[in-house]
């Protein structure tokens, strides 16, 4: 039902003021004149001690860090497991997407989780999956039982990275709201930091150094566990639960006062009122009948698929294999590089960290949009060039082995590239590409050719390199460049928003299942592009890939300018009446836009029952 309607029918059950968006947050933070009694505890709400929030956000962010961590650790360990553990595209394949599969399933299972057992007990399930999940991995005797541990691993990242963004924003003051829970992907995106560095450094320990790669996620995952043990449950859960004595003692202490009384009231009164408005049956059903509520998954969903379809994951999980294009032959520089792509993504997040809060979320996401879709045009381009510039076969070796091989009939580079069967053999000099010939690569170790003079047996002696999945190229520069910019523009917004945005557009009833739904969306659409990229730069070229990816994001900006409303500085409670008006139509009146907001003393929760509670 539409939440102006809905708010009329209550007038009589309390006061309501009818005032403009922007005016919002000052009434509730610096106590309009029209509201005398609140400015006591808006005060509370703005002067709090936000030292609490900070080490609540801190411990939950740690899920963050353990979702970007395990997510990211895996390139490095592959090289090293490949190779120790004899395992074939299909395994390795297996052993990376089992986690994001998991991932995406014990999303949608944790709505269910978090609504019956809370948000606490969600997250120290988590941190425990982790624990447990990282033992196993680093005692693994053989690939069955790593594929256990990455998939348990993956449960455990399903179920972090829906449960912490609400967790965070049930918990922090609203002023502070945004930027605590983008603290939440700052981890993500620092826990694939530390994961490429630790890759880089154990890279060097050829047996058993994925042991410790894989393993020293347990550590994180304690620490949290125990953080978890002594801090809060939400108070919006346990007020929704009925534990309305706990949820008040809880928001005092988080908010390092006793005047919570006006925040309090507000998210009773909601609670009360969605209660009786809302139906029976599965609270999905519930949702989309529910216009405000099925209009808020939308967007959640949509920002979520949009920003796996600008094609983060393919730069992070290969950022190796591009930086290779970009004519990094060595496999220990091309790790230590990828860090550097990693840290890009981390800095910049934290750029975004500190402007949600200025620019909010609105601005920050068509910004970081147009950035992101031009700096992949960029990289489209120099993939393009590289294509044009690609070198000619110029030597086809006579032995009969060969014959048979499509690899043969290339007359470019760029050809055998893309078919997965076939790498670039050439010797060098200068710049110039000497004794080019494409071969049949070995099926059992993509590093060589499967005989000839770049098999592993012969390239010594012949000083020629083996180039497989990329081509020798002058404009690798340009590919580097796009790289950069793409991760500056996406980082700060694309990567943060759809997990901050959704975090906070759900009403309490419907937040555990909106997160869950949109985060599965998240780590599906993660697989579908992942799993695609190297299909789709075999059909479409790598440079058509890219373009694709552009695209995408151009598509995502028209999204967003027409559905994403701005959530800066509202209460949780207030951002319900955001999604009230048709979907595309939110923009349109920005800064005219009528909301309602509670007065302290007009609630149907009395200053006496308030006394009468404590
Ligand atoms: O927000 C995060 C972040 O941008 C990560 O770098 C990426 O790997 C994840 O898929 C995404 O959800």
């Amino acid at each position: 039902m539409d939440k102006v309607i809905r708010n009329t029918k209550l007038e009589d059950e309390r006061s309501l003021i009818r005032a403009p968006s922007d005016l919002i947050i000052n009434k509730r933070t610096n106590a309009a004149p029209s509201d005398a009694n609140s400015g006591e505890s808006n005060t509370a709400i703005q002067e709090g001690s936000p030292k609490f929030a900070y080490i609540l956000a801190f411990f939950s962010a740690l899920g963050g860090f353990l979702f970007g961590y395990d997510t990211g650790v895996v390139s490095g360990a592959m090289l090293l497991l490949k190779r120790e553990m004899n395992l074939n595209a299909l395994w390795q394949e297996l052993l990376v997407s089992s986690t994001v599969g998991a991932a995406a399933l014990s999303a949608l299972a944790g709505g269910y989780l978090n609504g019956l057992f809370g948000r606490k007990i969600c997250i120290l399930l988590a941190s425990s999956i982790f624990s447990f999940g990282g033992i196993i991995l680093s005692i693994a005797p053989n690939k069955e039982v790593l594929l256990f541990g990455r998939l348990v691993v993956g449960l455990g990242i399903g179920i972090a990275s829906m449960t912490v963004p609400v967790y965070i924003a049930e918990v922090s003051p609203p002023h502070l709201r945004g930027q605590l829970v983008t603290i939440n992907t700052l981890f993500i995106t620092g826990g694939q930091f530390i994961a490429s560095v630790v890759d880089g450094a154990f890279s060097y320990l050829s047996n058993g150094g994925w042991r410790y790669m894989l393993g020293l996620s347990a550590i994180p995952a304690v620490l949290q566990f125990l953080g978890f043990l002594f801090l809060p449950e939400s108070p919006r859960w346990l007020l929704q639960k009925g534990r309305s004595q706990q949820a008040h003692q809880v928001l005092m202490h988080i908010r390092g006062t006793e005047n919570v009384e006006e925040e309090y009231d507000s998210i009773k009164t909601t609670i009360e009122e969605e209660e009786k408005e809302s139906g029976g049956g599965p609270v999905l059903w519930r949702i989309l009948a529910s216009g405000p509520a099925r209009r808020a998954l939308i967007v959640g969903c949509g920002l979520q698929m949009f920003q796996q379809l600008s094609g983060i994951n393919t730069v992070m999980y290969y950022s190796a294999t591009i930086l290779q294009m970009a004519g990094v032959r060595d496999d220990r520089m091309a790790i230590w590089l990828a860090a550097v792509t990693a840290f890009t993504n981390f800095l910049f997040t934290l750029v975004g960290v500190w402007l949600v809060e200025r620019v909010g979320r609105r601005k920050l996401t068509l910004g970081s949009i147009i950035g992101t879709s031009a700096s992949l045009f960029v990289l489209a381009v120099g993939f393009l060039l590289s294509a044009h510039a690609s070198p000619p076969v110029t030597f086809h070796p006579s032995d009969p082995t060969f014959f048979n091989s499509t690899c043969t009939h290339y007359g470019f580079c760029e050809y055998c590239m893309l078919d997965p069967n076939c790498g670039f053999c050439y010797n060098e000099n200068g710049s110039t590409i000497l004794n080019s010939s494409c071969e049949h690569v070995n099926p059992a170790n993509t590093e060589e050719a499967a005989s000839g003079r770049c098999s592993n047996t012969t390239q010594e002696s012949t000083d020629a390199f083996w180039a497989y999945n990329y081509c020798p190229t002058t404009y690798s520069w340009i590919v580097l460049l796009g790289l950069i910019l793409y991760l500056a523009f996406f980082a700060p917004g694309m990567g943060p928003m759809p997990w901050t945005v959704n975090s906070e557009i759900y009403p309490l009833w419907a937040r555990s299942t909106g997160n869950a739904c949109s985060a599965g969306v998240n780590w599906i659409c993660n697989v579908l592009v992942s799993l695609t990229f190297l299909h789709v730069a075999q059909y479409l070229t790598y440079y058509g890939a890219f373009f694709l990816y552009s695209g995408l994001a151009l598509l995502s900006f028209l999204f967003v300018l027409g559905c994403l409303p701005e959530t800066k500085g509202l209460v949780l409670e207030d951002i319900e009446t955001l999604f009230s008006t048709r979907l595309c139509t939110c923009d349109t009146t920005d800064g005219q836009k009528v909301h309602y907001v509670r007065v302290k003393g007009g609630n149907h929760f009395s200053d006496e029952e308030f006394s009468n509670r404590e």
